[in-house]
């Protein structure tokens, strides 16, 4: 299909989403002050702008709680109710979810499945479903990285968001519970008399389209907790598997028009989950040809690329790097090697990581507050210090040298704070250091690399913003440490100056 066919196929389907949208019983939209339009140009897809002038609080849109796509309202619940008993009270409707089947058995379902199912079902309805134009606004191509090839994937270099990607899990969900139901159900998922009955799908080309419908669930479907807070805001500090909150407690749906929004760390539209329906409104005035946007929370660049397959600028606030533990071990060993035998050394580890608080690695990232009120960030991100666990951590391990080699080193430090600080901080400059070594490119190296240069692909320039993203944060953190360290020590001169010299602190 030529270029221009493709516009005016992209444009028709919006169209006719629009007008299905607005002839919806019991839905608005304000087509006086917004319109869906074409942002590829911006690499956007659809969203939403403004036409004229919005006052804060205005309504935008509206749609009737009849009109999401979820297990509730579709009629394979109907057809395979088996399937959809979930055990709980009211688990499968949105209204009163609570869906913890905390993954479960290897076939036992969740919202998470579920939804995949039903957009399964729906989708080889094809005409027959009443959700076919907004079916067809949905992608049909992904830039998250559970797509990129190997190549792509080795431009995030050393970014734990590698190991984050979760697509052999996502293979495994979808032969555990998505392909077993359809192949159980063929009569109902490819009915005669609709053209999907022709062909009914093999495994691969299930797999492959579960694996679509699953990544447009990820990045459009709402969680319909009836709290007036149910906008699909995932958990942060979550498990890091694809299917995370899926396996959560809230019920999760599609929600025609509400997932047209974009979105970004400043905002201006907010949806409310009303009791029949949900509706978008304007959080502050809005001019006209301004975007309106939603919040997915404060993601850092990695995550917002993992689940949505984008990056923003405003989104590095919250940008987040990971220090294995591991290497800060390194870093005090290499201070302490002479004190400690490598038997007594594995010993203390064994100690330390046999603790149910152990952590193989940890999250540094800045501090930031809220958007206020109106989706605005007033402040700036600024990194603050350390992890508070890292710390404790430290001492754990210090603890567990005294106990295995009663090394100086350690008895010392365990009874010295200022040694013990000393020690802790020198280590962890030298682990980020170390950690900024694993990636194969310099920050400087990324900052000539440059964004939007035309020499790279989207996901290239992605790959650079996440791993950029990363290194920043830990030169940001060794900047801390090294003006911490040089605090210190000027503290310690005035103590100096005032009592004479400390024959412990020297060691320092
Ligand atoms: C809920 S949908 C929003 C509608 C979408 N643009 C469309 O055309 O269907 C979320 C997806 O929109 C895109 N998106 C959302 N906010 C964006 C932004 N600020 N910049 C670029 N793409 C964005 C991402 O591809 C994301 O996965």
């Amino acid at each position: 299909m030529d270029i221009d066919s493709q516009h005016c196929r992209f444009a028709e389907r919006t169209r006719n989403f629009v007008g299905w949208f607005r002839a919806l019983p019991g839905a608005t939209f304000r087509s006086d002050l917004i319109a869906v339009q074409d942002l590829r140009a911006q690499e956007a897809g659809r969203g939403i702008v403004a036409l004229a002038n919005i006052e804060p609080d205005t309504v935008l849109f509206t749609i009737p709680r009849n009109a999401i796509i979820c297990a509730a309202t579709s009629q394979l619940r109907d057809k395979i109710p088996q399937v959809f008993d979930l055990d709980h009270d009211g688990a499968t409707h949105p209204d009163h979810g609570d869906d913890d089947d905390g993954g479960g058995s290897s076939t036992e379902q969740s919202s998470w499945t579920l939804l995949i199912l039903v957009m399964i079902y729906e989708y080889l309805q094809v005409d027959s479903s009443r959700w076919r134009p907004y079916l067809d606004v949905l992608p049909t191509a992904f830039d998250t990285p559970m797509f990129w090839s190997p190549n792509e994937l080795a431009e995030l270099q050393a970014s734990a968001l590698v190991a984050k990607v979760g697509k052999q899990e996502a293979d495994r969900m979808i032969q555990d519970k998505i392909i077993p139901v359809i192949r159980a159900h063929e009569h109902v998922f490819f009915p005669l008399g609709s053209s999907s009955s022709s062909q009914i799908l093999d495994d691969n080309q299930l797999l492959s389209l579960a694996h679509r419908i699953g990544s447009t669930i990820m990045a459009y479907a709402f969680d319909l907790e009836s709290d007036d807070n149910g906008n699909k805001q995932p958990e942060q500090d979550e498990d890091d598997e694809w299917m995370e909150d899926r396996e959560g407690k809230t019920m999760l749906g599609m929600v025609p028009m509400a997932d047209i929004l974009n979105a970004d760390a400043e905002f201006n539209a907010h949806i409310n989950h009303g009791e029949d329906a949900l509706t978008a409104t304007a959080l502050r005035p809005i001019r006209a040809g301004e975007e309106i946007l939603n919040y997915y929370g404060p993601l850092p660049s990695g995550e917002l690329m993992r689940r949505y397959g984008y990056v923003t600028p405003k989104h590095n606030r919250y940008n987040v790097v990971e220090l294995p533990w591991e290497l800060v071990e390194t870093e005090l060993r290499q201070r302490a090697g002479g004190f400690v035998a490598s038997a007594d050394w594995e010993k203390a580890r064994n100690l330390t990581q046999a603790d149910d608080e152990f952590e193989e690695s940890f999250v540094l990232e800045r501090a930031s507050d809220d958007p206020d009120s109106e989706g605005k960030l007033l402040t700036s991100a600024v990194f603050t210090g350390l992890p508070d666990e890292l710390g404790e951590q430290f001492k754990a391990f210090l603890k567990a040298v005294k106990k295995v080699s009663n090394a100086d080193l350690a008895v010392q430090a365990l009874s010295d704070r200022d040694l013990r600080k000393g020690l802790y901080l020198e280590a962890v400059l030298g682990a980020l250091q170390a950690r900024e070594r694993q990636y194969a490119t310099s920050l400087e190296e990324d900052e000539q690399v440059g964004i939007r240069t035309g020499q790279l692909t989207r996901r290239q320039e992605m790959a650079v913003c996440v791993r950029r993203g990363e290194k920043e944060v830990l030169r940001e953190a060794q900047s801390w440490i090294r003006r911490h360290m040089d605090e210190t020590r000027n503290d310690l001169k005035r103590t100096q100056g005032n009592d004479g010299p400390g024959a412990k602190r020297q060691r320092v």
